[in-house]
């Protein structure tokens, strides 16, 4: 079976570890070390408070879902310690210095970075941007300002522009705006509202191509315990890992 050190033991943290299939969790990382230590009580699993120490522990997988700055900081390492990775916090990417010179390390390692389709459906398709072209492509994101840790009484644009610029300014809330750009090999237009009256996190997608017109709209319950994430994004990455040992891929 699949072994696995999970990389920040928050609200996906947490939901992984009582929800996972098909693979043994068996080592646990925090910057908050009380966090490790309460959910390996939960899965026995080894917390470690240290690291380096983590990532020289025997297993096959970090899978990360701590920050966009802890993927930054972890990622060449992790592989240089001989281990495959799983991005939750995919805006680390938008740096695209940072993006090919963790690639370029994790192909001389023979190593590989997966990325879930985390809150979003329909990056399987859209991949076909790298091939044949796409017109426009705009996520329109609308979160409760509850999920932005704000207030507002209406609603308001906080942000209009490109992703790699939105995830500087959000990296808690448009980690899917980058992972639309890996996907699809180009910008993404991105708007981000915040609006008292929805109880949802809505990401709008539309996308224009060769292929023709897409419009998707996903209005997803937030995480119950953190707002900000869509608990869609932890069953998204929970079915990852059910299928990284499964014979047959299903999707693009
Ligand atoms: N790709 C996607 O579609 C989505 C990505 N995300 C991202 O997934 C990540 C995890 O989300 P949640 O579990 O809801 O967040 P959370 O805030 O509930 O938990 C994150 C945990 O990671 C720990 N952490 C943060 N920085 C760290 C560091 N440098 N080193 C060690 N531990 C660190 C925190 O102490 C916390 O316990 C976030 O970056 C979030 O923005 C969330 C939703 C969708
Ligand atoms: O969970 C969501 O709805 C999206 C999110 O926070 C992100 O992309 O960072």
């Amino acid at each position: 079976m699949l072994t696995i050190g999970l990389l920040g033991c928050g609200n996906i943290g947490n939901i992984i570890a009582k929800n996972h299939v098909g693979v043994e969790i068996v080592a646990l990382f925090d910057q908050m070390p009380e966090r490790a230590e309460e959910l390996g009580r939960l899965c026995h699993a080894k917390a470690f408070g240290d690291i380096e120490e983590f990532l020289s522990e025997d297993f096959d997988l970090v899978v990360e879902a701590a920050s966009v700055s802890a993927a930054q900081e972890y990622a060449l390492s992790v592989l240089e310690h001989g281990k495959d990775l799983v991005v939750m916090s995919v805006g680390a990417f938008a740096d695209e210095y940072f993006r090919e010179e963790v690639t370029r390390r994790a192909a001389a390692l023979g190593r590989r970075i997966h990325i879930p389709s985390g809150a979003i459906f329909g990056l399987d398709n859209l991949k076909i941007g790298q091939i044949s072209g796409i017109t426009k492509l705009l996520l329109r994101t609308t979160k409760n300002p509850r999920s932005l840790n704000m207030e507002c009484t209406e609603r308001m644009l906080l942000f209009s522009g490109q992703a790699n610029e939105c995830i500087k300014h959000y990296p808690k809330n448009t980690n899917v705006s980058v992972a639309l750009e890996l996907a699809a090999g180009r910008a993404v237009e991105v708007e981000l509202w915040a609006d008292p009256d929805v109880d949802r996190n809505v990401h709008e997608i539309v996308i224009e191509g060769d292929f023709g017109e897409a419009t998707i709209t996903v209005r997803n319950r937030p995480s119950p315990d953190n707002p900000s994430t869509s608990y869609l994004a932890a069953l998204s990455i929970i079915t990852l890992l059910k299928n990284l040992s499964e014979p047959m891929r299903i999707g693009t």
